[in-house]
C-alpha cells in the first residue's frame, strides 16, 4: 500500500473519510466499506468557524530522526510509541543507586586528590566537606607593579629578609619527632585532609600605590611616601613604627600621608591582607574640614567615607558616633579614617582606648611637644600601632620637646626621659656650653652624633626650595609710596610729641609699640586708634574729614 492512513480519535465516528484517503477498489479495506450502511455526506464534517482558507496539512517525516532506520510505510501501534518513550534517548535523567556491595567494598579515596598521581591538588580549591569555606584569595598584587605609573613600596624580592634560623642543635628534638610524654591530641578532620587554613603562609606580594595617586605625586612626594612606608612597617627597624614628617610648608604633607594611609587600608605585603583597618588623624579643629577635603580631593569622591567629627553633632548623637566606630570590626568598619581635632581626641580618648587603630596621623604635631600635657598623655594611651606627626617645625626650644615627639613616635627608642636626658641631653647641653672644657665638648660631639645616628633614620625634613620647579617665576616689585599730607602731619605730630622725644633720648619704656604706631600710620592712619595712639592729633587733620574721625574733634 502506498498511502498513508490518518490516526481516528479513539471513539469518533468510524465512517468519516478523509480526504487523504485511498481509493483503492480492490483492496480488502474497501469491500468493507463498501458493505457499511450509507451516511448522508456532510453529517460529520467538521464545520469550520473562519472564512479563512484551511491550513494545509504536511507530511513529516520523522524517519531516521534519530538515526534510526524505521519502517516509515507502517503506521505507529501503541507498541511503537511505548518502545519510543521508554527508548535510552528519550529518557529523562535518574539517579541510580550503586551496587551497595560494591559501594561498600570500594577504597575511600580523598575527593580532591588527582587521580592520576595521586597527589593533592594544589591548583583546585579543596572542597568544604561540609566545613564553612575558607576565603580564597587571589595571589597577586592589588595594583600592576609594572604598570605605566607603578611605584612600588615593597618588592618582596628585594625587602623580604628572611629571619636568621636559630642555630640548630642537632640533640633538640624536631617537629617531626614524637616526644615520649607529649599528650595524644587528635587531629581534626580539616587536619586530616589538608584542609587546615594555615594563615601565617601567605605569599608575599609587592605593595604599589594606588596608580590615581602615583600619577599625582612629585618626586620628593614618591620619596616622602617611601620613607613613611618603610617606617611604619618596620623595615628601617622592626623594633620601630613611627616617623616624623617634618617637610617645609606646601610640599603637600597631606598627600603623602594619604597615599601611605591609603596603601596600608588597602594593602598589605600579603596578599589578600590589609595592614590597617582603622586610621585616625588628629589635626587642630581648624583643619578636620581641609583634611576630608583632600581625601576626597585625591582619592575621589566615592573611595572612602571619612568620619569627620566637625563638630555639627549634638553631644548625645557624637558619642554614639565615637562608640560605633570604636567598635566597628572587620566589614562592620564602614568609615575606616577618623578625622578629629586634638581637644575632642583627648576627651573621648576613654572611649577609644580598647580599639586597635593601625596609623595614627598627628597633623601640626608641634602639639605633642609637651610630654606632660594631657594631650600627649591621652593620645600615648590610645591603642595605635603606628604613630605619624606632621610637622613643619619639630624642634623648637629644647632638646626635652625633641624628645617628647620622638618618644611619642617610636616610644622606648631613646630609653626614658630620664635615660635620654643623662646620655644626651646633658652632655650635649655642656658642650654647647661657652665655659665647657675640651673634654666635654668632644664628648658633647659624639652625643650628638650618636643621637643623630638614632633618630634620622626616623625623620625627613625637605625646604621648600623643591617647589620652585613646580612655581611660576616670582618678580618682585619695589615702589615707594610718599605719606599722604594727612598721614605727614600725623606723623609729624608722632614724633614731636614728648613720649617719643624721650623715647629718642633712650628714656622711654616702650619702643616697640613706638615702631608699631608709626608702621600702621604709614600704611594707612585707619590702622590707628586715632584718639588712644595719638592723643592731641586733630590739629593735622585735613578741613574735609571722613565722619569716622569728627566725634575725636
Ligand atoms: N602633587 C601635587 N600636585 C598638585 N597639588 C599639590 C600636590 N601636592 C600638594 N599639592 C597642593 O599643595 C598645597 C599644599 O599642600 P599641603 O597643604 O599638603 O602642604 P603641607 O606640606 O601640608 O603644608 P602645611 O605645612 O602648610 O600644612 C595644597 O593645596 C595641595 O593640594
Amino acid at each position: 500500500m502506498s498511502g498513508r492512513y490518518r490516526q481516528r480519535p479513539a471513539g469518533g465516528d468510524n465512517s468519516v473519510k478523509t480526504p487523504l484517503q485511498p481509493k483503492s477498489v480492490n483492496s480488502q479495506n474497501s469491500i468493507d466499506r463498501l458493505v457499511k450502511p450509507f451516511k448522508c455526506p456532510g453529517s460529520a464534517t467538521p464545520t469550520r468557524a473562519s472564512e479563512k482558507p484551511s491550513r494545509k496539512r504536511r507530511k513529516v517525516n520523522y524517519a531516521n530522526a534519530d538515526g534510526s532506520v524505521e519502517d516509515g510505510e507502517k503506521p505507529y501501534t501503541n507498541d511503537d510509541r511505548l518502545a519510543l518513550e521508554t527508548r535510552e534517548a528519550n529518557k529523562f535523567p535518574a539517579y541510580k543507586p550503586k551496587d551497595k556491595e560494591v559501594a561498600f567494598r570500594q577504597r575511600f579515596q580523598v575527593p580532591f586528590l588527582n587521580k592520576a598521581t595521586g597527589e593533592y591538588s594544589s591548583g583546585r580549591v579543596a572542597p568544604t566537606l561540609g566545613m564553612r569555606r575558607g576565603a580564597t584569595f587571589v595571589v597577586k598584587p592589588l595594583h600592576d607593579p609594572s604598570g605605566e605609573f607603578a611605584i612600588v613600596l615593597y618588592d618582596p624580592t628585594v625587602d623580604d629578609v628572611a629571619e636568621e634560623p636559630a642555630s640548630k642543635n642537632p640533640e633538640a628534638p624536631t617537629e617531626d619527632t614524637p616526644k615520649l610524654d607529649e599528650p595524644i591530641v587528635h587531629k581534626s578532620l580539616a587536619d586530616i585532609l589538608g584542609l587546615k587554613k594555615n594563615v601565617e603562609d601567605r605569599p608575599k606580594v609587592p605593595v604599589v600605590i594606588d596608580p590615581r595617586l602615583s600619577k599625582v605625586l612629585r618626586p620628593h612626594q614618591v620619596e616622602g611616601v617611601k620613607f613613611l612606608y618603610r617606617c611604619v612597617t618596620g623595615l628601617v627597624d622592626k623594633n620601630a613604627n613611627g616617623c616624623i614628617m617634618a617637610d617645609g610648608m606646601g610640599l603637600g604633607k597631606t598627600l603623602q600621608c594619604i597615599a601611605l594611609m591609603w596603601t596600608l587600608l588597602k594593602q598589605s605585603s600579603e596578599a589578600g591582607k590589609t595592614t590597617i583597618q582603622k586610621c585616625v588623624i588628629a589635626c587642630p579643629s581648624s583643619l578636620v574640614g581641609n583634611w576630608a577635603n583632600e581625601l576626597v580631593k585625591w582619592l575621589g569622591k566615592d573611595a572612602t567615607t571619612p568620619f569627620a567629627i566637625d563638630g555639627k553633632a549634638t553631644k548625645a548623637e557624637l558619642i554614639t558616633q565615637i562608640k560605633q566606630w570604636a567598635i566597628a570590626s572587620g566589614r562592620g568598619i564602614v568609615r575606616p579614617v577618623l578625622i578629629v581635632s586634638y581637644e575632642t581626641l583627648r576627651m573621648y580618648a576613654d572611649t577609644l582606648n580598647d580599639t586597635p587603630i593601625g596609623l595614627l596621623l598627628c597633623d601640626e604635631g608641634h602639639r605633642l611637644k609637651n610630654k606632660e600635657s594631657l594631650t600627649w598623655t591621652a593620645l600615648n594611651q590610645l591603642n595605635v600601632t603606628r604613630r605619624v606627626i606632621l610637622s613643619g617645625t619639630p624642634i623648637q626650644n629644647d632638646l626635652s620637646e625633641y624628645f617628647a615627639l620622638l618618644h611619642f613616635a617610636n616610644p622606648n627608642l631613646l630609653g626614658s626621659q630620664a635615660e635620654f636626658r643623662k646620655r644626651f641631653e646633658l652632655p650635649i647641653l655642656r658642650g654647647r656650653d661657652a665655659a665647657g672644657t675640651d673634654a666635654e665638648k668632644k664628648l658633647g660631639d659624639e652625643r650628638l652624633q650618636e643621637l643623630s645616628g638614632i633618630v634620622n633614620k626616623f625623620i625627613i625634613r625637605r625646604t621648600n626650595e623643591l617647589l620652585s620647579k613646580y612655581l611660576p617665576i616670582k618678580y618682585e616689585h619695589v615702589v615707594f609710596c610718599n605719606m599722604s599730607e594727612f598721614q605727614r602731619g600725623l606723623y609729624n605730630h608722632f614724633i614731636k610729641s614728648p613720649e617719643i622725644q624721650s623715647l629718642l633720648r633712650g628714656k622711654g619704656s616702650q619702643p616697640l609699640k613706638a615702631i608699631g604706631i608709626l608702621k600702621k600710620l604709614c600704611n594707612h592712619p585707619d590702622l590707628l586708634d586715632l584718639a588712644n595712639d595719638l592723643p592731641g592729633c586733630e590739629h593735622a587733620f585735613p578741613r574735609i574729614i571722613h565722619p569716622r574721625f569728627s566725634g575725636s574733634r
